[in-house]
């Protein structure tokens, strides 16, 4: 199994180029089951979790052309003959149960395997099935399979009691093809929400106030195919504008959208970093600098995001003084305290609060990473860490940073991966 190794005490320095957003591509290339025609979506990253979902759609028996060198997948949905998801594929990946809204509304049947993903919580999945039986689905959960049938998914009304981001996906794609409108409230405000619904429009589809909680949809007899660029990933740029700032570094995220960063860049200027904006550019100095401990509570977009928490946390362990973290997303999601504490971090825990006092070093040493923003954290930490961090089980990191370690490398960082 791979391993990376990462020798502390460089200071990132220069441009990095930020990749399309996994956490969008996953839904867009579900979404492409609803057409008629191919659509080809392109700043597709490379990642594990891309590869796992061209499989599942050419299980389903989509045409599936990927094109990994320029970032591009086709999918002609045409072809399509089973709805089955199985679960040698879900199991491996959380945004596998974003098949199913689609195959119901196109296909009428689903059979989708109860998802995996980042162990970071329950993850229950009844808002989805709820949200589907408000169109007129008939679900039941048997022998760890979804399975959903419905003539045609008609129009409804879905208030979600909880904000869920898969389920506002889920509920919005069925919704497309259902026979009259649908009004979803407490819609979830993601980036990657209004990034899917770009692409549904292109394809023809009639969605109006993506991005706001409530988001009505007026079903239409088809979808086109259509071509759609992926959103930048903003958790990748996050991710990237921490190691500038914990390093006392100067980095410009390149091809980044500033505009879905918000509660990121606001708790980087209070860590201490300037932080500049312009157009597609970001970038963070805090050359000669060490952050100040900032508190943090994760929140819905636009709140702050817990797909960034890990890695705040990790900045906190070297910064001056103490902050807190308050997880209210996920409720097992500070695995990476264990291992951040075996690289000499103080953190004290209680229930969703995490208590971090900065120290002036960390020191390396072998850890494990438990998740994928676990194991970027764990990266950052080796950056600002004595000697050398060797991280394990970074399978974890390969499902959603693509080229982590020659990006980083090209900052100054000292990176390698070893088999
Ligand atoms: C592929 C993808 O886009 N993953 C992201 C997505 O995950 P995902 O879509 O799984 O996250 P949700 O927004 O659905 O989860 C939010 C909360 O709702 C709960 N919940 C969710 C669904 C449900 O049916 N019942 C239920 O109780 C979850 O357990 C969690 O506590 O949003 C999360 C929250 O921003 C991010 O951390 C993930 O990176
Ligand atoms: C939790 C994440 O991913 P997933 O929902 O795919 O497990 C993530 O991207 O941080």
């Amino acid at each position: 199994m791979d391993k990376i190794i990462v020798t502390g005490g460089a200071t990132l320095q220069g441009e990095v180029r930020i990749s399309g957003a996994k956490n969008a591509v996953l839904p867009i290339l579900c979404a492409t089951l609803l057409a008629d025609a191919p659509v080809e979506v392109t700043n597709v990253p490379h990642l594990h979790d891309v590869l796992t979902t061209t499989k599942l759609l050419s299980g389903l028996g989509a045409g599936v052309e990927h094109d990994v060198e320029n970032g591009r997948v086709t999918v002609d949905p045409r072809s399509v003959t089973s709805h089955v998801a199985p679960y040698e594929l879900v199991r491996t990946m959380r945004a596998s149960i974003l098949v199913l809204g689609p195959l119901l509304a196109k296909y009428g049947a689903a059979e989708v395997s109860l998802p995996g993903g980042c162990a970071i919580g329950a993850r229950p999945v009844d808002l989805h099935i709820k949200a589907l039986e408000a169109l007129g689905a008939t679900i039941t959960v048997e022998h760890g399979f979804i399975r959903a049938q419905a003539e045609r998914l008609r129009g409804g009304h879905v208030v979600f009691e909880t904000i869920s981001v898969g389920a506002t996906e889920n509920v919005l794609m069925a919704a497309t093809l259902a026979d009259g409108t649908t009004l979803i409230d407490n819609a979830a405000r993601e980036p990657e929400i209004v990034d899917l619904a770009e692409c549904l429009i292109a394809m023809g589809a009639d969605i109006r106030g993506a991005g706001t909680s409530r988001i009505e949809v007026r079903g239409v007899e088809r979808l086109h195919g259509a071509t759609h660029a992926v959103v930048a990933d903003r958790i990748e740029t996050g991710t990237f504008l921490v190691a500038a700032a914990m390093t006392g570094g100067r980095v410009t995220a390149v091809g980044a959208r500033p505009d879905t960063l918000g509660a990121v860049i606001e708790r980087l200027r209070h860590a201490g970093a300037t932080v500049e904006i312009d157009c597609d550019r970001i970038t963070v100095d805090m050359q000669g600098r060490r952050p100040r401990a900032i508190d943090i509570v994760t929140a819905p977009h636009p709140g702050f995001p817990t797909d960034m928490q890990a890695q705040f946390m990790a900045m906190n362990c070297v910064a001056e003084g103490t902050g807190t973290i308050d997880e209210t997303i996920f409720e097992n999601r500070f695995m990476h305290v264990s291992e951040l504490m075996r690289l000499g971090a103080e953190i004290d825990i209680d229930g969703p609060r995490a208590s971090v006092h900065g120290v002036e070093r960390l020191s390396g040493a072998p850890v494990m990473a438990t998740d994928l923003r676990a194991s970027a954290s764990l990266i950052l930490a080796g950056l600002v860490a004595d000697g050398d961090t060797t991280i394990d089980r970074i399978y974890h990191l390969d499902r959603g940073y693509e080229h982590i370690e020659r990006k980083l490398s090209g900052l100054g960082a000292r990176i390698r991966r070893v088999k």
